[in-house]
């Protein structure tokens, strides 16, 4: 069975073609800064040569039109027909309280991920253009749907509670839910592998540091806590998203500069972060350039995207009784040598004996970057958050087939 796995981004889509026999890979890529000017699309086919274009690629539908059209390509494809695709999994940001699990998409399935476009404005959005340009291209093909938020419902009440009255969290479901679940999941499961201990006795602080980032504090493999909230823009500094906030600042910056709604959230969520401080760039590498380069902004914006993940890896220790390790994934955190540096530097109080030369080196793998006697290990491990999609589809389209 072939099993294309498209996890649609903020700012990319990324995509994975699967053979489930033996989970192979037969092509993968990605698109990213989608929305700007230069979308950058990156097509990997297994046992061809790379294709790499820079274009102008506005929003999602025209990506999977682009990455469909690639898979068949006679040059660049690896399948005769689209018709050689048996299923599609989708990653979808938000499932509020309605998906614990995994689902195979029905109708209702997409009204209910449409309720939920509020609470994820930047993603759900995104995901359902995914879906309904999958099934105009390929209407006969079962569709699932993996959840970012189901691997935190088993957050307690203290972590998932807001100090407010309750009856917003009854009425409205107003609660925090977390994100990038299927990430904190596995490469929870990686880390606990990697150490060579069972994932029952870890506690890990897990960094999913990409364009949207989250930490979790994973404890027996469970999420006990984690930095996103009721949406992806509570917790981490991002790279367009603000994250933690004083809540006055809304009612008061839309008195001020004469604010709507709609304008106050698209500031906080789409001119923010990164961008707003660095006045230029949400993309960590650009960032790095500028700074290097002297540039005083830049290098503020880092040393606040530093700082406040620093203090929830700190929070997290706490939350925990202390921490086993602690794990590094997604854009920034698997690529910027930097920013786990100027982290694992300020750690030492927790015992992280960072390696300078380990952090250096083995881009792309499972590495450990502290001394082998540093108390607390700090990784890197590559997300695959794909992989753990095309599995759950797997078993979504075999069990609606048996
Ligand atoms: N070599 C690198 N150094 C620093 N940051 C990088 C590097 N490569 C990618 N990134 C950053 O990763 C981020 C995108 O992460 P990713 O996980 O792909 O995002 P998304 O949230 O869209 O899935 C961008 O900010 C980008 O700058
Ligand atoms: C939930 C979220 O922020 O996702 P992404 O990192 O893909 O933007
Ligand atoms: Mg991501």
């Amino acid at each position: 069975m072939n099993i294309l796995v498209i996890n649609a981004g903020s700012s990319s889509l990324k995509y994975q073609l699967f053979q489930m026999k033996d989970e192979s890979v037969l092509a993968k890529g990605k698109i990213e800064r989608i929305g700007m000017e230069t979308a950058i699309l990156t097509h990997e086919p297994a046992g061809k040569a790379e294709v790499r274009e820079v274009s102008e690629i506005l929003e999602h539908t025209t990506a999977i039109r682009k990455v469909l059209a690639l898979l068949v390509h006679p040059e660049h494809g690896v399948l005769a027909s689209t018709a050689e695709i048996d299923a599609v999994g989708h990653r979808v940001v938000h499932g509020g309280e309605s998906f614990k699990n995994s689902v195979l998409v029905t109708d209702e399935v997409k009204q209910e991920i449409k309720r939920l476009f509020d609470l994820a404005p930047l993603h759900n959005p995104a995901h359902m253009l995914g879906i309904i340009a999958v099934e105009a291209n390929m209407p006969d093909v079962p569709q699932a749907v993996v959840f970012d938020t189901a691997f935190h419902q088993t957050m307690p009440a203290p972590a998932y509670l807001y100090p407010i009255p309750m009856v917003l969290y009854r009425k409205h479901k107003v609660r925090r839910y977390g994100f990038h679940g299927t990430s904190h999941k596995y490469v929870s499961e990686r880390a606990a592998a990697f150490l060579g201990r069972p994932l029952e006795q870890l506690k890990l602080v897990t960094c999913h540091i990409g364009n949207g980032a989250s930490c979790a504090a994973i404890w027996g493999g469970q999420s006990v806590d984690t930095s996103m909230g009721m949406t992806p823009l509570e917790g981490l500094m991002m790279g367009t998203r603000s994250g933690d906030l004083d809540p006055a600042i809304v009612p008061y910056a839309m008195g001020k500069e004469d604010l709507t709604l709609g304008e106050i959230s698209s500031m906080l969520n789409k001119h923010s972060g990164l961008q707003a401080i660095s006045g230029g760039s949400s993309d960590m590498r650009e960032i790095v350039e500028a700074m290097e380069a002297g540039d005083k902004n830049a290098a503020l914006a880092f040393d606040m995207y530093e700082y406040r993940l620093r203090k929830y890896i700190g929070a997290y220790a706490a939350a925990m009784n202390g921490i086993d390790a602690i794990v590094f994934t997604a854009g920034v955190g698997e690529n910027s040598e930097l920013l786990r540096k100027a982290v694992c530097e300020h750690l030492t109080f927790l015992g992280v004996e960072f390696d300078e030369e380990a952090n250096r080196q083995g881009r792309g793998l499972e590495r450990r970057i502290t001394t082998s006697s540093s108390r607390v290990q700090v990784l890197v491990i590559p997300t695959n958050e794909e992989l753990v999609i095309a599995e759950d589809t797997y078993r979504l389209v075999q069990a609606a087939v048996d």
